[in-house]
């Protein structure tokens, strides 16, 4: 079963993104974006995309925060949110999806956070819930992924 976040943890995860985008460094595409994590303690880190002269150097918001999480020893995530500053739900790219998936359950909760939400209650079944948010998982973005545990895997010698 799909792991869930209740109301609480969505309002961290959504504040947390904001907080995350207003320290964005992205003077080249003038894209700022801003991500939060939710670790298994309740903790959240925030990540925003850093730019670089150099284009290639850049790094995404989603690859910040986890980098930020996993070199300070946290490992276990149970949720993300990523907002921009388009009113469309904007989603990791696909470098990103590699990463979240070398730390993160494929059935975690991923929140795609519209820049202008809350919008206006969205149609039934028009896969967007409260405010204009979509929400998806890791299984959904990245299927069929390559991850650690094949690594694992016995090998022809
Ligand atoms: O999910 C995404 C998509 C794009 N970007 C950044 C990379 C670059 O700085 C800018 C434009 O691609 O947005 C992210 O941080 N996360
Ligand atoms: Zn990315």
């Amino acid at each position: 079963m799909a792991s869930t976040l209740n109301a609480e943890e969505r309002t961290k995860l959504i504040e947390g993104a904001f907080e995350a985008k207003k320290y964005s460094y992205s003077p080249y595409s003038k894209f700022p974006v801003g991500a939060a994590l939710l670790a298994n303690d309740g903790s959240i880190i925030k990540g925003a995309n850093v730019e670089n002269a150099s284009y290639g150097g850049t790094i995404c918001a989603e690859r910040t925060a986890i980098v930020k999480a996993v070199s300070e020893g946290i490992r276990e995530f149970i949720g993300l949110a990523v907002v921009t500053n388009v009113s469309s739900a904007i989603s990791p790219c696909g470098i990103c999806r590699q990463v979240i998936r070398e730390f993160c359950p494929l059935d975690m909760p991923i929140l795609l956070v519209p820049g202008d939400y809350p919008q206006p209650p969205p149609a039934p079944d028009s896969g967007y819930g409260e405010g204009g948010v979509k929400e998806t998982t890791l299984g959904i973005l990245l299927p069929d992924s390559f991850g650690p545990e094949h690594l694992e895997l016995p090998r022809k010698s």
